[in-house]
């Protein structure tokens, strides 16, 4: 069996509720695994919120707010507000349902043994330091409405920092969006495994800096309910580390590391040509040829000395008119071809010769607007040979006007099932999909990214990687998912030296070399 590392898994509502049907049918008891969980978040709380010293004369120590909901989610955080109140903490629990679930009750109970303070009108709540949320977990169910409602846009404006147990309340577990209204976290503490909507882009305003709380789910049940290869993972290292195939093999020579073929740029944009060389640059790849118009080959040379610049006829506007390739050498002397930025979509011929060929082949930017034109699926069902296609989201509404993309995870799904293409949406949390549905979530990322020309690097390094392992047996959507992890860890690792403000595409380039020194 396959033995990933937890922090790989995604599961929805449905399938935590059964991986924990099955925990408690095997003997834990609810309310042991409650209790470990809301120590376990008690412990991190202390960390991140150290208690204060004593205030002369008073009482001391941090005041906190608890919201309490009906079901676990709300047991849970009244597990943290007992501990907390042990700790020295001065602690307060907002409760305002009528029928809490027994496990739960119970909890409440005995905090108010303990003399810690409930109450159930808005009006009443004293002041506090900060506010643990817990008011829903993965058991919401429909839009909250009502007081409730009041009570989350009510605290949401305190401006207080909120720390959210499992999913900020108000979030749709799968999808991420919002039911209703919903907390506006500083923090998630995830439990035991990531929620499929944390992963979502659209639950980005609203988790904060989120954390998964390990509580040793077996991995014998995760697998039982996810299947021996889950289907939605996120990217971590590990998964990245195996499929650059590192280190290289001491015999290796320069044709065995890869040789990979880019077509990209124009007259009007030489710099996209650069950034994508640039790109291939950092992946290591054995051989790179980048064929450009023939104008501004004198440019790319003096950029990157160490690849074949293929000078190619130009149309009237500059763009290439058709591929030039040197003598002897024709498609399928390169591993991998990458064709895109910078083409303008004068270059359609190419572009159309490229999806014709039976290489494997990465269509981005301008390469993604004539797919466009020719016809998304039409044209890319006849393809033999893997395609990647790396829209972001206008140019995947372009591509794939019939998808909806409020949910992107199952919009790539039905996109590379539709094209069987794996394809990978750009975005803050970019998603990945092969055509069965295997689907990887780039889940670490910087908006410093955001940037004119970012892509373009990142289709150069999965166009280089491409090249380098094709010939392996990895998964295509592994070397994409690769890829994209090392283009954000790039620029993460340039904003703690520069900012997020210091990233510009051709800063990226240089940082994306040093990622792997820290692997
Ligand atoms: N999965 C696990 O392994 C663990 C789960 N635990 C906690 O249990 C939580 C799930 O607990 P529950 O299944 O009890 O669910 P929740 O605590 O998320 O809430 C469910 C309750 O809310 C009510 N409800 C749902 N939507 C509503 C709405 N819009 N307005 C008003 N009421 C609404 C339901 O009727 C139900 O009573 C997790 O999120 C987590 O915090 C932990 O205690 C221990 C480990
Ligand atoms: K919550």
């Amino acid at each position: 069996m396959l033995h990933l590392k937890t922090t790989q898994f995604v599961v929805t509502a449905a399938q935590m509720r059964d991986i924990e049907g099955r925990i408690f049918a095997a003997g834990m008891p609810v309310a042991a695994l409650m209790e470990k969980v809301g120590r376990l978040i008690s412990v991190c709380l202390q960390s991140i919120i150290p208690l204060r010293p004593p205030f002369q004369g008073g009482l001391g120590g941090s005041n906190v707010g608890i919201l309490v909901g009906p079901g676990h989610n709300g047991g849970d955080a009244l597990v943290v507000a007992r501990e907390l109140h042990f700790q020295g903490y001065q602690v307060w629990i907002y409760q305002p349902f009528t029928k809490l679930k027994e496990l739960t009750s119970q909890h409440l109970q005995y905090a108010q043994s303990l003399g810690i303070p409930c109450f159930q009108e808005l009006a009443e709540l004293p002041s506090c330091d900060f506010l643990i949320d817990g008011l829903f977990g993965f058991g919401l169910e429909r839009e909250i409405t009502g007081n409730i409602a009041e009570a989350i846009n009510h605290f949401n404006d305190w401006n207080k920092p909120i720390f959210s147990i499992d999913i900020p309340s108000g979030l749709h577990t799968d999808t991420g969006e919002v039911l209703g209204t919903a907390i506006k976290a500083n923090y998630t503490f995830c439990l035991g495994l990531w929620k499929q909507g944390l992963l979502q882009e659209q639950a980005l305003e609203y988790i904060g800096k989120a954390e998964l709380i390990d509580f040793d789910i077996p991995l014998a049940d995760i697998h039982a309910i996810l299947g021996e290869f889950p289907k939605i993972k996120r990217i971590t290292k590990t998964t990245v580390f195996d499929t650059l195939s590192l280190p290289l093999p001491p015999t290796t020579h320069k044709y065995k590391s890869g040789h990979l073929l880019l077509i990209c740029g124009s007259k009007r944009y030489a710099g996209g040509a650069i950034l994508t060389g640039l790109g291939a640059r950092a992946s290591g790849v054995g051989m790179l040829s980048i064929a450009v118009p023939e104008s501004i080959k004198p440019l790319l040379v003096s950029h990157l000395p160490e690849a074949l610049i293929i000078g190619c006829p130009e149309t009237e506007t500059g763009a290439i008119s058709h591929l030039q390739l040197p003598p002897k050498t024709d498609l399928s002397s390169f591993n991998a071809i990458a064709c895109g930025p910078g083409l303008t979509t004068d270059a359609t011929p190419i572009v159309e010769q490229v999806i014709n060929s039976e290489i494997p082949l990465i269509l981005d930017a301008d390469g993604l607007n004539i797919l466009a034109q020719l016809g998304t699926v039409p044209t890319l069902r006849k393809r033999k040979k893997p395609t990647i296609l790396t829209p972001h989201t206008g140019e995947f509404h372009r591509l794939f006007p019939d998808i909806e993309v409020k949910d992107r995870v199952k919009a790539v799904q039905t996109a590379a099932s539709q094209t069987g293409a794996v394809v990978l949406l750009k975005g803050a949390r970019t998603a990945i999909s092969n055509p069965q549905g295997v689907v990887w979530i780039n889940s670490e990322s910087t908006p410093a990214l955001a940037r004119g020309g970012s892509g373009d690097v990142l289709t150069g390094l999965m166009g280089g990687i491409l090249a380098r392992v094709v010939n392996k047996q990895v998964n295509i959507e592994d070397v994409v998912a690769a890829a994209s992890w090392w283009h954000s860890q790039g620029g993460i690792l340039a904003v703690k030296e520069r900012t997020e403000l210091g990233v510009d595409a051709f800063t990226l380039t240089e940082y994306l070399m040093r990622v792997l020194c820290d692997m």
